[in-house]
């Protein structure tokens, strides 16, 4: 018996991290993992410019300022956002300015709009809206360096902004994009063909005759595969027969073929009968579910084959599968995030099997608690699950209140 350790060693050696890397713009490279460090080419902020919506300032000039006696300075100039010819700003003057316009060299402090009152008529020529005042009182003395964000502040050139294998979500993309790119160097993703096996198997949507089943577990596991990052595709699903299997299987054009059934102990066992000999191994995991496993390279072709019980399937790709998958493709998270929480209830664990437990997470309680009965086909309990709990082999009983880990399924 392999235990969970070394099974996902052997998966996980099926596939070498992929050297493929290729430009994509930024809408196309969104949640796929970036290639090689990012390094910013450029400052951002790119120029010293302000934080808030007011008049920029020589600090000095307005150290007397307050509330019963404001500092009075005429306004010089008009910075809104965009403007590309700043003027310097003379001594015991003022400009106005925006939040992000450029600071006017010899300026040294930001007063915020709220901190002035405007005197005067507007400048000629500014549109009413925006009336320009010709002078400003100055209500409050602001320190040097007040509300100025300067060039360079969130980022200097030359800095690691992402590393290699951080996947491009909403805040990633916001980054590059503020860098000036407009593509992203990303590990494409690889492709997966899932192919499910059982003569009992019926299409959704068609009748069953007694003893047949909706198939269910195509969808879910190449589901499965593209959460992870892959692209998926489902082969028809095949009946207990060797060569309709082997002709699937001969004609996938797939970096990993994933199948599901055929892998007992049974007979009708299509896919141990089909790939016993093949290149396939095939193993009993001390695990439950998802005992009986297999994996190996078929005419070039990794192949991983999953027990059929939808629960099984589903957990071993979670196990086995998905690190492995995700490792390939250069993710730098490969791993389901582990949380601490207490659990809810006392359980029990059968002896020499690491087992998953399919388990709600309470995130602000700190708690877990089971969900449904251990069996393997209980697929509507794995559907109401957040997460899995992993009880170690040696474990064979856990009290309430125990400390555990979970893997948590949302993220
Ligand atoms: N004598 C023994 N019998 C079984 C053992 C064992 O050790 N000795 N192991 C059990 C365990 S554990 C598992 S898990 C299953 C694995 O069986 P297979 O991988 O061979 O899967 P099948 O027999 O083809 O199917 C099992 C079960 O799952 C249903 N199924 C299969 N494929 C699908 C699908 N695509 N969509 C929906 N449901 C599917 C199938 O109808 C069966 O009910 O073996 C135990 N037996
Ligand atoms: O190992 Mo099977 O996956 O328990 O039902």
């Amino acid at each position: 018996m392999r235990t969970v350790a070394e099974h996902r060693a052997v998966v996980a050696a099926l596939l070498p991290r992929s050297a493929a890397a290729t430009d994509l713009p930024l809408t196309e490279a969104a949640g796929r993992p970036l290639a090689a460090d990012l390094v910013a080419g450029r400052a951002l902020p790119a120029f010293d410019n302000s934080a808030m919506d007011g008049y920029a300032v020589r600090a000095h000039d307005v150290a007397a300022a307050s509330e019963d006696e404001p500092v009075t300075l005429p306004v010089a100039a008009d910075i809104p956002a965009g403007r590309t010819d700043t003027p310097p700003l003379d001594p015991g003057t003022a400009h106005r300015i925006m939040t992000g316009s450029p600071l006017p060299v010899g300026a040294d402090a930001i007063v915020p709009v709220e901190d002035t009152a405007p005197l005067g008529g507007p400048a000629p020529g500014t549109p009413p809206a925006n009336a320009v005042p010709g002078r400003v009182a100055i209500r409050r003395a602001p320190t040097a360096g007040r509300h100025i964000r300067r060039a360079g502040s969130d980022v200097t050139p030359g800095t690691v902004v992402l590393e290699a294998g951080a996947a491009l979500g909403a805040a990633q993309l916001g980054l590059l994009s503020a860098l000036g790119a407009p593509h992203a160097t990303v590990v494409p993703p690889l492709k997966v063909l899932v192919l499910s096996t059982g003569s009992e198997l019926v299409e959704p949507g068609r009748d069953l005759l007694p003893g047949q089943i909706h198939e269910s577990n195509g969808i879910m596991l190449a589901a499965a595969a593209r959460e992870a990052g892959a692209v998926a595709e489902q082969a028809h699903f095949v009946a207990d027969d060797a060569d309709a299997f082997l002709s699937v299987l001969r004609s996938a054009d797939a970096d990993l073929v994933i199948t599901s059934g055929g892998v007992s102990m049974g007979a009708y066992e299509v896919v141990k009968d089909a790939l016993a000999g093949r290149g396939v191994e095939f193993v009993r995991v001390a695990m439950q579910p998802g005992k009986p496993q297999g994996a190996g390279i078929v005419d070039g072709t990794p192949v991983v084959t999953l027990p059929g019980n939808p629960v099984s399937s589903l957990v071993s790709f979670e196990v086995f599968v998905r690190p492995a998958l995700r490792a390939a493709m250069g993710y730098r998270d490969t791993e389901r995030p582990r949380r601490r929480a207490v659990l809810s209830e006392p359980l029990v664990a059968p002896a020499g099997k690491t087992q998953f437990r399919r388990g709600v997470f309470d995130r602000d309680a700190g708690t877990v608690t089971t969900v449904g009965p251990p069996g393997s086909h209980h697929l509507r309990w794995m559907a109401a699950s957040n997460c899995l709990l992993e009880i170690a082999a040696d474990t064979t009983a856990l009290d309430a209140g125990a400390e555990v880990t979970v893997r948590d399924l949302t993220v």
